[in-house]
């Protein structure tokens, strides 16, 4: 099947029961920053964070989603792993979607690794005979050891990414969706981790990545949806650098999550 992801007048609003009127008024005078502060028919305060968004991503395509702090781009990720649904306008989804944002959700602390590990699996919809193939794959791969056997609540921070990024890695999609470029672990691990993160996007057919980081754009991106207020202000694709200014490699963030 070819992968494909359209969007035809496509609205993202929330409503704000709890705000109050002077309260707006000050973002309204203040909107640098944000989708667009409105009113609904009760005088209800609405952000909408898309408005009227139309536009085709195709087989290929590796999208870098850009623009200002509260500009849509995460409700936009949202909207195309179907955390959210358009609240006005369509959504066209062929193909597979597989989501690596917020990686670490969904784990029970109480549950060990490999439970976690085949929960996650239940949730994505496999089979399990499916997980099972994959347990021995996920589990290697985290380098854990013995700690699989142990309640996720016993780990540290670094050695739960280290399973929630396997785990959330361990996946065929079609349509990748990502929040940054995720960075894991210590150092020996990093390695690892971002040549396994590479492999999935390379095999992905749509790639769709929020940045802030214009040289991951520029590295791994052939087309750039910029977003202000909510509205895509320009579609166009990521002009390579000349040679001697290319980087060298992929570019990861200047810090590592963990
Ligand atoms: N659950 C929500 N309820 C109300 N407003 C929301 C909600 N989620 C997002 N918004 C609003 O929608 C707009 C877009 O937010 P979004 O998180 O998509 O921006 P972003 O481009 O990802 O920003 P950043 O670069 O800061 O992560 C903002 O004005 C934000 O306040």
């Amino acid at each position: 099947m070819t992968a494909s992801i359209s969007a035809h007048n496509l609205f993202v609003e929330f409503p704000i029961f709890e705000n109050s009127h002077r309260s707006l008024k000050k973002a309204v005078l203040n909107l640098s920053t944000g989708g667009v502060i409105g009113k609904d028919a009760g005088n209800h305060p609405v952000v909408t964070a898309l408005n009227d968004l139309n536009f085709e991503i195709r087989d290929g395509d590796r999208i870098g989603l850009v623009g200002h702090n509260g500009s849509g781009k995460t409700t936009l990720l949202r909207v195309l792993t179907g955390i959210y649904s358009p609240t006005r306008g369509r959504l066209d989804v062929q193909g597979r979607t597989a989501s690596l944002l917020e990686v670490s959700s969904g784990v029970d602390p109480d549950a060990t690794g490999f439970e976690n590990i085949y929960l996650r699996g239940i949730m994505s919809g496999l089979k399990p005979a499916r997980i099972k193939e994959r347990i021995d794959e996920i589990a290697e791969f985290t380098e854990l050891g013995d700690y699989l056997n142990l309640p996720v609540r016993t780990y540290s921070s670094g050695m739960l990414l280290r399973l929630t990024f396997a785990i959330s890695t361990s996946i065929d999609a079609d349509i990748l969706i990502m929040d940054e470029w995720l960075s894991v672990g210590d150092a020996s691990f990093r390695d690892k981790a971002a040549k396994r993160l590479k492999d999935l996007v390379d095999k992905a057919s749509i790639l769709v990545i929020a940045s802030h980081n214009p040289e991951l754009i520029q590295s791994i991106c052939n087309r750039k949806l910029q977003l202000e207020h909510g509205r895509i202000i320009a579609d166009e694709p990521v002009v390579a650098p000349p040679p001697e200014a290319a980087p060298a490699e992929l570019a990861q963030p200047a810090e590592p999550v963990v």
